[in-house]
């Protein structure tokens, strides 16, 4: 009888992992279960597809082997006993949660397995990438099947530590709003020297689009194809003058990534 995966919390990236599971026939929706007061739409069509939707833990099928915990670290504290009595054994837990450690993983789920995986949103398009830890004891089946699981929405990297996700958390899991707010301020700027809004907004937008296009189809490094837009005393110099200088966005950068690696490392404590 095959398993079922049952997702807890599918909002924004339990949606978005689920939706990959049902697009690359990875898992059939009536192998589903999801747990969530509020479903978000991806989860709304897996239960038009046959995925159970439970109201609380005392559902969870039997034969359910994979969980992929994708609540707000926020709500973990106050589910993880009842959730912990109400699976059965030799379970794989996936958990997405920024800041959960694995050790607090392992205290909630003994005897499971434990993966603590870190995906972006780029995953609802399959353009995602997801960094994960898991034991270096589990076998290379399960590990190939975790990152299959992980693959369906888009690139996946093992890395060694726990302390890693968090880093992986403040670089590529927080890094699409980075790149969305870069566009905001390039169109901010578009507009104070004299573009008009809707100019400035198209401008930025298929600045970035286009940037990112190529960076994925060329061969070259970004600093290459940064490069090949600077000539030497012109327009693009004048600017990166002022974004690569000691006060500019590299230490800006350092700084957003150590805020929100410190923030991660809260939810830890
Ligand atoms: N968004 C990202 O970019 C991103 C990237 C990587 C990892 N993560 C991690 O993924 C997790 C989810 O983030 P998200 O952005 O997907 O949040 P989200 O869109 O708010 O999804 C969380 C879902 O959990 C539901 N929920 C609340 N209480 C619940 C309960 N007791 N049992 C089951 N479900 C419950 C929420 O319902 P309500 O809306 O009614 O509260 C919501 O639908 C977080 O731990 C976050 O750290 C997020
Ligand atoms: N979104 C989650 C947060 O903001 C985790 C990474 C991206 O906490």
């Amino acid at each position: 009888m095959a398993q079922t995966y049952l997702i807890v919390g599918a909002g924004n990236m339990g949606g978005a992992l689920l939706s990959g599971w049902l697009k690359s026939s990875l898992v059939n929706a009536r192998n589903l279960a999801i747990i969530d007061p509020n479903p978000g739409i991806e989860a709304v069509y897996a239960i038009e597809r046959g995925a159970k939707h439970l109201a609380d833990f005392d559902g969870i099928p039997r034969n359910t082997k994979t969980i992929l915990l994708a609540v707000k670290p926020q709500m973990f504290p106050q589910m993880r006993r009842q959730l912990a009595e109400a699976l059965g054994e030799d379970v794989l837990i996936i958990s997405i949660m920024a800041g959960i450690s694995t050790q607090a993983l392992k205290d909630a789920f003994p005897g499971a397995d434990i993966v603590r995986a870190m995906p972006n949103t780029p995953a609802a398009i399959g353009k995602g990438v997801t960094a994960f830890t898991a034991d270096p004891a589990l076998k290379s089946e399960k590990v190939e099947a975790i990152k299959t699981l992980l693959g369906a929405t888009g690139k996946v990297i093992r890395i060694e530590t726990d302390e890693q996700i968090n880093a992986v958390t403040a670089v590529s899991g927080s890094g699409p709003a980075y790149i969305f707010n870069l566009c905001e301020a390039l169109a901010k700027a578009a507009q104070s020297i004299g573009l008009p809004p809707d100019v400035a907004a198209q401008l930025a937008r298929e600045t970035i689009i286009g940037a990112s296009a190529l960076l994925e189809a060329s061969d070259q490094s970004p600093t290459e194809l940064r490069e090949a837009v600077t000539s030497p005393g012109g327009t693009t110099q004048a600017a990166l003058d002022v974004l690569m200088a000691d006060d500019g966005q590299g230490q800006l950068m350092r700084r957003a990534v150590v805020a929100a690696l410190a923030r991660a490392r809260e939810f830890s404590e």
